[in-house]
């Protein structure tokens, strides 16, 4: 095993050391947490608006909780409202729709919650799916089915980072690549 400790990368012209973080037997991953990291998410909440420019859409939609500061910043760049998928639901949320899904990050099921005012918001609307890292996409797939229940068409999907296998994500709008350090 490499005793790399942190991966340096530049995301958006800034520079960052990210931890080296074993989130299973033999299997590491550098962690990018943009929540409080000002500089970073505007960076890059510019490139991604840049590279959205093109497209026609009416909401972006996120899941809670690291990428919520994010679409935050994307949606002032762009000046296009955002949605958040909540992990746990409250009453006020209605006849929400909900999906499962299991990060890499977190290892057992999560689900994902609209809420029943988003729901009826998104209905017939043109969306961007936006996470700060895609890594199994499970998180991504989550997001996916969640919006088409709702009745929105997915327009492009978007990430700061993809991570893991390349291959899998060269549709995705993103600013760089990760990889997934594994034992031999
Ligand atoms: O492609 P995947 O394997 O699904 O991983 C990507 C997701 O994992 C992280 O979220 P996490 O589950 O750690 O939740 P958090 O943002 O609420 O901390 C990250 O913010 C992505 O949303
Ligand atoms: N490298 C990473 N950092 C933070 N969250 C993640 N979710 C999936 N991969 C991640």
């Amino acid at each position: 095993m490499s005793q790399q400790e942190t991966y340096a990368i530049d995301i958006a012209g800034v520079q960052r050391d990210l931890r080296l973080f074993e989130i299973k037997p033999g299997v590491r991953i550098a962690i990018l947490n943009i929540l409080g990291d000002t500089e970073l998410v505007n960076a890059a909440a510019k490139e991604l608006a840049q590279k959205l420019s093109t497209q026609t859409f009416d909401y972006l939609v996120t899941a809670e909780a690291k990428s919520i500061p994010l679409a935050h910043a994307i949606s002032a760049e762009m000046g296009k409202p955002y949605i958040v998928l909540r992990k746990s639901y409250k009453p006020y949320m209605g006849e929400a729709l909900q999906s499962e899904t299991l990060s890499i990050t977190t290892g057992k099921p999560q689900t994902l919650f609209l809420d029943e005012k988003d729901r009826a918001s998104i209905k017939d609307a043109r969306v961007v799916l936006v996470d700060d890292v895609i890594s199994t996409g499970s998180t991504l797939q989550g997001m996916r089915l969640i919006t088409e229940k709702a009745g929105a068409e997915i327009v492009a999907e978007a990430a700061i980072l993809t991570e893991g296998d390349r291959a899998q994500w060269h549709n995705i709008i993103a600013l760089g690549h990760l990889p997934v350090w594994v034992d031999e």
